[in-house]
C-alpha cells in the first residue's frame, strides 16, 4: 500500500495511510454517483450454485457467530444482504489473519502469503477458489468495496512475520492500519453511508480507520502478555523508555508504578481513537449504525477491563463479560437518549427506542431482542475474535 520513495520517506504513516483513506472515498464516491443510489445486484449466479451461494454465506456466519460474538452481535441488526457481506468478510479477514496467527502459522512463509493474495486477486476477478472465497466474490461483485485494503491487510500480515519490536507509534501505526485500519475501510461499502448526512465521505471513512486503530491498540494492550510469552513486544520501544521501562520489565510482567503511568498514557491514545470513531458512527446508513455502536461500545470496555484489572495483562486477560456486554447496551428514552458511558447518544443515531417503540422501531426492538438472546444463549464471553481457535479456516 504505501510505496514511499525518498520525497514521501518524511512523511508520517498517519499522513500516509490517510492518502489511502482519501483515495478509497472518492472510489466509492465515483461508484455510489454512478449508480446514482446503491442499488444490490440481484443474484448474479446460475440457480444451482444459488443454493451453493447460500450455504457459503451461512456458513460464514456460523464462523463469524463462533469466532466474533461481539462482531456477529452486531450484524444481527443489518439487514439480511449487509450481514452476510459482513460475515463474508470476517471470514476472509479472520482466515488472512490465521496464516500467521492460527495454528498453522509455524509453517507459513512469505511466499504463502504471496499465494493467498493472488486467491484474493482471484476472488476479485470472480474466480473463487472454495465456497468461502465465493462468498467474498459475490460480496464484492455487489457493493463497491476496493481490493486494496484487503491487499494491505496481507502486508500486514508479512510485517507480522519479519518485525516482532516497534520502534515508534509511527511504526505501530502503520502495522494497526494494514491489520485494523483495513477492515474500517473493507466494511464502510456496505455498512453503507446515510443518504442524508452531511458530511465528507473521506470523514466517514477516517471514523473507519480510527475505529480499526481504536480496537487493534485495545487488543495489543489487552495481549501484552500473551505476545511477550510468544516473544512479541508490540507496545513503542521509545515510549517504553522514556517511561523507564526496559524490554526485561515487559517479560518480567511485574506492574509497578512506571508501568501503571505507561499504561494509562497506553490507554488514553487508544481512547482518542474511538472517540474519533465515534463522530463518522451517525453518518452510516440507518441500518448499519447499531452494530458499529455495540461493537465500538463493547470492544472499548476491554479498556475498562484493564484499568479495573490494576494494569495486570500479564496475569490476567481483560475481557468484557455477558452480563456487562448486555448492560452496555443502551436503550435510550422515548424523550431524549440516556447519556450512556463517554457519549450521548445523538438522537438520529442512536439505537433503537426499546421503551416506546414507534412502528418502525418495533422491527429493530425484535432484532435487539435476538441479539439479547444471543448473548443470553452464546456459549462463552469471548470479546472480538475470541483468538485463532482450531484453524477450521486453515488456507486449503
Ligand atoms: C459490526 C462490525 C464492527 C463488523 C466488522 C467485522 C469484521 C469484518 C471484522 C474483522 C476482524 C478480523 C478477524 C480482522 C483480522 C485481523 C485482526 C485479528 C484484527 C483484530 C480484530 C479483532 O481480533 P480478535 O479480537 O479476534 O483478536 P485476537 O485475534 O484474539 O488477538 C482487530 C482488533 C481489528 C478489528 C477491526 C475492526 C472490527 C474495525 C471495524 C470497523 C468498522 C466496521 C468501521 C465502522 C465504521 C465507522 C464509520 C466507525
Ligand atoms: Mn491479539
Amino acid at each position: 500500500m504505501v510505496a514511499s520513495p525518498p520525497k514521501e520517506a518524511a512523511l508520517s504513516s498517519e499522513r500516509k495511510v490517510y492518502d489511502v483513506v482519501l483515495k478509497q472515498a472518492a472510489l466509492v464516491r465515483e461508484q455510489v454517483r454512478s449508480k446514482s443510489v446503491l442499488v444490490v445486484r440481484p443474484e448474479m449466479v446460475a440457480h444451482g450454485s444459488l443454493q451453493v451461494l447460500n450455504e457459503a454465506y451461512d456458513r460464514c456466519g456460523e464462523v463469524c457467530a463462533e469466532y466474533a460474538k461481539t462482531f456477529y452481535l452486531g450484524t444481527l441488526l443489518m439487514t439480511p444482504e449487509r450481514r452476510r457481506a459482513i460475515w463474508a468478510i470476517y471470514v476472509w479477514c479472520r482466515r488472512t489473519d490465521e496464516l500467521v496467527d492460527g495454528p498453522n502459522a509455524s509453517h507459513i512463509t512469505p511466499s504463502a502469503l504471496d499465494r493467498w493474495e493472488m486467491r484474493l486477486h482471484d476472488l476479485f476477478h470472480g474466480r473463487p477458489y472454495d465456497m468461502l472465497d465465493a462468498a467474498v466474490s459475490d460480496t464484492v461483485s455487489k457493493f463497491p468495496v476496493d481490493i486494496q485494503p484487503f491487499k494491505d491487510m496481507i502486508e500486514g500480515m508479512r510485517m507480522d512475520l519479519r518485525k516482532s519490536r516497534y520502534a515508534n507509534f509511527d511504526e505501530l501505526y502503520l502495522y494497526c492500519y494494514y491489520v485494523a485500519g483495513t477492515v474500517g475501510l473493507m466494511s464502510v461499502p456496505v455498512m453503507g453511508i446515510a443518504s442524508d448526512s452531511c458530511t465528507k465521505t473521506e470523514n466517514v471513512y477516517n471514523a473507519a480507520l480510527a475505529l480499526g486503530i481504536a480496537n487493534q491498540l485495545t487488543n495489543i494492550l489487552r495481549d501484552i502478555g500473551e505476545d511477550a510469552r510468544r516473544g512479541r513486544i508490540y507496545l513503542p520501544q521509545d515510549e517504553l523508555k522514556q517511561a523507564g521501562l526496559s524490554e526485561e520489565d515487559v517479560f518480567a510482567g511485574k506492574v509497578t508504578e512506571r508501568w501503571r503511568e505507561f499504561m494509562r498514557w497506553q490507554i488514553k491514545r487508544a481512547r482518542m481513537y474511538f472517540d474519533e470513531a465515534e463522530k463518522g458512527v451517525p453518518e452510516l446508513n440507518p441500518e448499519s449504525r447499531w452494530p458499529v455502536w455495540a461493537a465500538l461500545l463493547i470492544y472499548r470496555q476491554i479498556l475498562d477491563e484493564i484499568q479495573a484489572n490494576d494494569y495486570d495483562v500479564f496475569s490476567k486477560r481483560a475481557y468484557v463479560n455477558k452480563a456487562k456486554k448486555l448492560l452496555s447496551l443502551p436503550a435510550p428514552t422515548s424523550s431524549s437518549p440516556l447519556r450512556h458511558g463517554h457519549f450521548l447518544f445523538p438522537a438520529k443515531s442512536g439505537p433503537p427506542n426499546i421503551c416506546n417503540p414507534t412502528p418502525s422501531e418495533t422491527g429493530e426492538c425484535r432484532k435487539l431482542a435476538a441479539m439479547l438472546l444471543f448473548l443470553e444463549t452464546s456459549a462463552s464471553a469471548g470479546d472480538g475474535g475470541g483468538g485463532s481457535g482450531a484453524g477450521v479456516l486453515a488456507e486449503r
